[in-house]
């Protein structure tokens, strides 16, 4: 029996994440401006929400049991018609497992990225992504996805699991 593959995570920035969807984090690197008479600063329009179909966009509260590491990853699952967006709230870092849009997820296309706890990410639909992913402690995200009468949660069981590493 092989071993089993492995993935170190890597830096969770914009540009690696933009074939996933986007980055939820307050940077120079995108539109910012000062409002309420300059007391506040709106980094402005850092995802996009997609509720398609007979769906309507709304928020809800993820509590994440943390994850044991190294942690085999053996599933992935994707949202067809609508965007899913994790805001961590508990301060604490996790880990963010995704392949591009495909009619399965192809482990030679999988990323693994440690996001910091400042830093959000939004799935764009339909692109593969493990479920949550805490680390260190139960953690709480804000939950910004589609909700709608039907289910639209795919799930794919991978050919052979992948070792999740931190650096
Ligand atoms: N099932 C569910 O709502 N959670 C997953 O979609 C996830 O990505 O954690
Ligand atoms: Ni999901």
């Amino acid at each position: 029996m092989s071993a089993p593959r492995t993935l170190v995570a890597e830096p969770l920035t914009r540009e690696a994440f933009a074939p996933f969807g986007d980055v939820i984090e307050c940077s120079d690197a995108v539109r910012h401006f000062p409002i309420n008479a300059g007391n506040t600063e709106r980094y402005h329009d850092l995802a996009r929400v997609d509720a398609g179909g007979r769906g309507r966009a709304a928020i809800s509260i993820f509590r994440g049991q943390p994850r044991e590491l190294p942690f085999m990853a053996n599933m992935m699952e994707r949202h067809r018609l609508g965007s899913q967006a994790f805001v961590p709230l508990s301060g604490r870092p996790y880990l963010v497992l995704v392949a591009p849009p495909s009619p399965r997820p192809r482990a030679d296309q999988l990323r693994l990225f440690l996001a910091r706890a400042e830093q959000g990410v939004n799935y764009a639909r339909d692109v593969w992504h493990h479920p949550l992913l805490a680390l260190e402690a139960e953690s709480d995200f804000l939950i910004v996805d589609r909700i709608a009468a039907e289910p639209d949660c795919e799930e794919h069981v991978l050919d052979e699991g992948v070792e999740l590493l931190l650096p």
